[in-house]
């Protein structure tokens, strides 16, 4: 009988790590069979279910990432920039495949991440729910219908202990409006209006960014005119979403060449 794949959550303590525990333990194509935090963390040594509060799961809490990911099919990786890179190199070397959820990556980055790329598997989206990449896909749509009498305003909104803004989701977007606008969003975008600004340049992205409370993540983009606007918009309420993304994206990069991928190629939008 062939083994289910196994997969290993990096930073499992985390909101986003402790749901993927559960949203692994609950699928039935999947196994967990690795947990990591890093050194010093009070989990470490300890069974993972009992850590969350609920029953043993099998499943020692370890901040030795190698080990873990060489009985690792794939790696669930929703942590911070500069843990990310590192799990990469090491994902790579066990030849597992890396889902990144983590947001905040910078061009150098992103460097490394293609770098390990060249001999893994790499699915990497600053958003997993299927509904956000819809949102992508039609935010490209729209901008590419409009012309640049309609200015493009991407506000977002979470909650309180988020660290990097825009976020992964807002910059995404704000990518796929430039693309749709065919230009390059590193020219246009305009984030963090403060002061006197002077007026609003045509052919600006703008950015937004809201913090507070619970808010799992909400996003608009804004495409206003003269005398109208359109509205799309995408609410999260439940971080569930982006599990059901990663797991997903962790199963359909099993059967993949080494490379970098995003949701859009996992859910072939
Ligand atoms: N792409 C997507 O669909 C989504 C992306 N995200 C992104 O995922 C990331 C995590 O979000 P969230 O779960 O809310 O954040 P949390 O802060 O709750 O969790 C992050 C976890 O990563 C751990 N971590 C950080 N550095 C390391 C390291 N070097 N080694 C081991 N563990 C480490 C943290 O440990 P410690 O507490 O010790 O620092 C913590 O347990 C963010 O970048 C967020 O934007 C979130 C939701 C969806
Ligand atoms: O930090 C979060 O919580 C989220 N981060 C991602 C982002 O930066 O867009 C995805 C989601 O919106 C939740």
């Amino acid at each position: 009988m062939t083994q289910l794949p196994g997969i290993t959550i990096t930073g499992a303590s985390g909101r986003m790590g402790q749901m993927l525990v559960k949203g692994i333990t609950a699928h039935t194509g999947a196994r967990l069979v690795g947990c990591i935090e890093r050194p010093g963390h009070a989990w470490i040594g300890k069974d993972i279910g009992l850590c969350m509060g609920g029953a043993a799961l099998g499943v020692t809490v370890t901040d030795d990432p190698l080990e873990a990911f060489a009985v690792s099919q794939a790696v669930i990786d929703f942590t911070a920039p500069a843990a990310t890179v590192e799990f990469a190199a090491l994902a790579a070397q066990a030849r597992a495949v890396h889902v990144v959820g983590t947001t905040g990556l910078e061009p150098q980055h992103h460097r490394k991440l293609d770098l390990a790329a060249h001999h893994a598997v790499i699915i990497q989206a600053g958003n997993m729910s299927l509904g956000v990449n819809l949102l992508t896909r039609l935010t490209q749509k729209v901008a590419a219908a409009l012309d640049a009498d309609w200015d493009i305003e991407i506000i977002e909104a979470h909650h309180r202990m988020k660290v990097d803004a825009p976020s992964g989701t807002a910059l995404m977007l704000g990518e796929a409006a430039a693309a749709g606008r065919g230009i390059d969003l590193a020219t246009a975008k305009q984030s963090g209006r403060d002061g006197i600004t002077g007026a609003r340049k045509r052919g600006d992205i703008g950015f937004s960014a809201i913090r507070g409370g619970d808010i799992v993540g909400e996003h608009d983009v804004l495409f206003a005119a003269d005398g109208e606007r359109i509205v799309l918009r995408h609410l999260a309420t439940d971080r569930s979403i982006f599990v059901r993304g990663a797991l997903k994206a962790a199963l359909w990069g099993q059967s993949q060449k080494p490379g970098r991928y995003d949701m859009m190629d996992v859910l072939g939008i």
